[in-house]
């Protein structure tokens, strides 16, 4: 099986990469992740301008990774589901994509393309910050699927 999660993100160095590398190794066992980060220059000039141009700046640059039947965008107002709801998500497909938005979040547009859009909770993280919690919640989803007892 195969992850990609495709965020709006500088390819920088960052405190989470140990974090990153050591879920990511945790999940080998089920599944290889490809960690995507996306930025460029009309990024740059949109953040800039507006919320909106820099949406449609993100729109732009996220669509065509937007393939297949299983693109979950992550989204603090999407639907709330839980560890065993976010499991089923995993159960039984060859690939997924999950993507990770950029300051301004997702252009409705966009929004609307998906196959899901999920919430993580209520509270907005860093991009950074979702990124960990989603891997993590990976991890504990295919602990779930197959009874290890990481997840108690
Ligand atoms: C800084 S947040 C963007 C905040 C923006 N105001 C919005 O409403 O989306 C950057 C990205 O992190 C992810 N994110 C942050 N908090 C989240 C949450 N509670 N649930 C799901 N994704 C979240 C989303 O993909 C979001 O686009």
């Amino acid at each position: 099986m195969k992850i990609d999660i495709i965020s709006i993100a500088k390819k920088e160095k960052s405190i989470y990469d140990p974090l990153y590398k050591d879920l990511t190794k945790m999940i080998s066992r089920f599944a290889k992740i490809e960690d995507k980060e996306i930025f460029n220059k009309d990024i740059t000039k949109a953040h800039n301008l507006s919320a909106e141009a820099s949406q449609k700046a993100y729109t732009k640059v996220l669509k065509p990774y937007l393939n297949g039947n299983c693109n979950i965008l992550l989204h603090p107002d999407g639907k709330i589901i839980d560890s065993y709801e976010f499991s089923k998500l995993l159960d039984g497909k060859i690939t997924i994509k999950f993507f990770i938005g950029g300051a301004y979040g997702f252009e409705d547009a966009f929004l609307n393309k998906a196959d899901k859009v999920i919430s993580l909770g209520k509270i907005t993280m860093s991009h950074k910050i979702a990124k960990t919690v989603l891997l993590e919640q990976i991890y504990r989803g295919f602990s779930i699927l197959s009874n290890h007892p990481y997840h108690k």
